[in-house]
């Protein structure tokens, strides 16, 4: 344990995983020539947008990957690009994770439109917008004025309409339907990457959950240090696996074990139990419920409470706690890979995927 602790210290507990990490398409040599010291960690990417507040030292990243933010292999390789990239920034303490929503995307854009442009925007139905009659009497130049808000109008309109409900829908399910055993071994990797990488982190971490969360989204939600669950009815979140006829790996076991306990998880687990908010809240899944438009702002409070301690002490104290887990996926990865893409490709297994994919479709219908 000392010689944890001394690594911990001396290159941080995720400089600690990286060393021990194998080196993959999605680990460290991926990512590596990104870094630079001099860079603001401010970045969107398709599916990922992270803002890095240098005052506090707090990033929110957030996902907004339409329909529902499911976590595919081109999903989890961006996540981990991000995560390494505030990690390896000094002046980024905390990071908030959480999924783009309705009203706080598309009134902040739009009114950066209008500023910019002097002129009003309207939204009627996403996605379509339109700039109202009272600009072109402002601007003689109208064609400059309508051609570029419009088209950043209509971008923030469709992610805006897609992604309300949704923290994370969990691991892509089509990544794991009819697909070659290489590829799902690729996948599965990268699934492996993103807990390592959340779950190990030296920073603190808060999961502003701002609609449901199953499977993948609860266990990127339990590799978080502290959760903060929109109040909302329609909203659940619980490592639903065996619904779909399949079965949590022990990593995810063991987080939701040093999450609720062993009990709660055991009934959580063998019945694939999606919890509402409230229930979520009463086995200690969640940490707090707030109004869903005082999630992002509770996490940010809440967060300057986790700054308050000193890095160096919670770091090494979140070492401590978690350093058994995530040790034991570092010496079983390659078997738990293998036992993955044998599991997944299993006929049986893939008829079990196929009738839940029919079934989310059909409830559309
Ligand atoms: C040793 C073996 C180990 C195996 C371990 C495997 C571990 C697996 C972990 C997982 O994460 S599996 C995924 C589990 N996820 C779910 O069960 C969630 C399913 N989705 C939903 O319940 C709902 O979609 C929602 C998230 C509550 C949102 O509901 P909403 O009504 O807003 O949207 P929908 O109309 O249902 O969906 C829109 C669109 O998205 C498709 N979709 C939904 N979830 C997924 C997903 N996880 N992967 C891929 N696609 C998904 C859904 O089919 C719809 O598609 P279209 O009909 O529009 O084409």
């Amino acid at each position: 344990m000392a010689n944890v602790l001394r690594n911990s210290a001396k290159f941080g507990f995720s400089g600690v995983l990286s060393q021990l990490s194998i080196h993959s398409r999605h680990g460290r040599e991926c990512v590596s020539p990104c870094f630079s010291l001099q860079q603001r960690n401010n970045s969107t990417s398709p599916k990922i947008k992270v803002d890095l507040d240098n005052s506090t030292g707090v990033a929110v990243l957030r996902m907004q990957s339409p329909p529902v933010n499911s976590l595919s292999l081109d999903f989890l390789t961006e996540f981990c690009i991000n995560l390494e990239k505030l990690e390896m920034d000094k002046s980024c303490r905390g990071l908030i994770i959480t999924s783009v929503s309705t009203h706080t995307h598309t009134h902040t854009d739009t009114d950066t439109v209008t500023q910019s442009h002097k002129t009003m925007i309207h939204t009627i139905t996403p996605p379509v917008c339109v700039v109202s009659q009272t600009l072109s009497k402002v601007s003689s130049t109208g064609l400059d004025i309508i051609t570029l808000p419009v088209c950043v109008c209509v971008c923030v309109c469709l992610v805006s309409q897609t992604l309300s409900k949704v923290f994370s829908a969990g691991l892509d399910i089509m990544e794991m339907y009819g697909k070659s055993p290489e590829r799902c071994g690729e996948f599965w990797k990268a699934v492996q990457e993103m807990w390592l990488k959340l779950y190990g982190s030296n920073m603190a971490t808060i999961a502003a959950i701002n609609g449901s969360s199953p499977a993948g989204g609860c266990l990127m939600s339990i590799g978080c240090d502290y959760r903060i669950m929109a109040d909302n009815p329609r909203y659940s979140i619980g490592l639903n696996e065996t619904q779909l006829g399949i079965v949590a790996p022990f990593w995810f076991k063991d987080t939701l074990v040093n999450t609720v306990g062993n009990r709660a998880a055991e009934l959580s687990l063998e019945l694939g139990l999606l919890y509402s908010a409230p229930d979520a809240l009463k086995i200690g899944l969640v940490d707090q419920l707030v109004p869903e438009d005082q999630v992002l702002s509770t996490a940010q409070d809440t967060m300057s409470k986790w700054l308050a301690v000193p890095d160096h002490a919670r770091q090494i104290t979140k070492s401590m706690m978690r350093k058994q887990t995530i040790d034991k996926l570092l010496s079983n990865r390659e078997a738990d890979i293998t036992n993955f893409v044998s599991f997944i490709t299993k006929d049986s297994i893939q008829r079990s995927l196929r009738m839940y994919l029919e079934m989310l479709k059909s409830r559309k219908a």
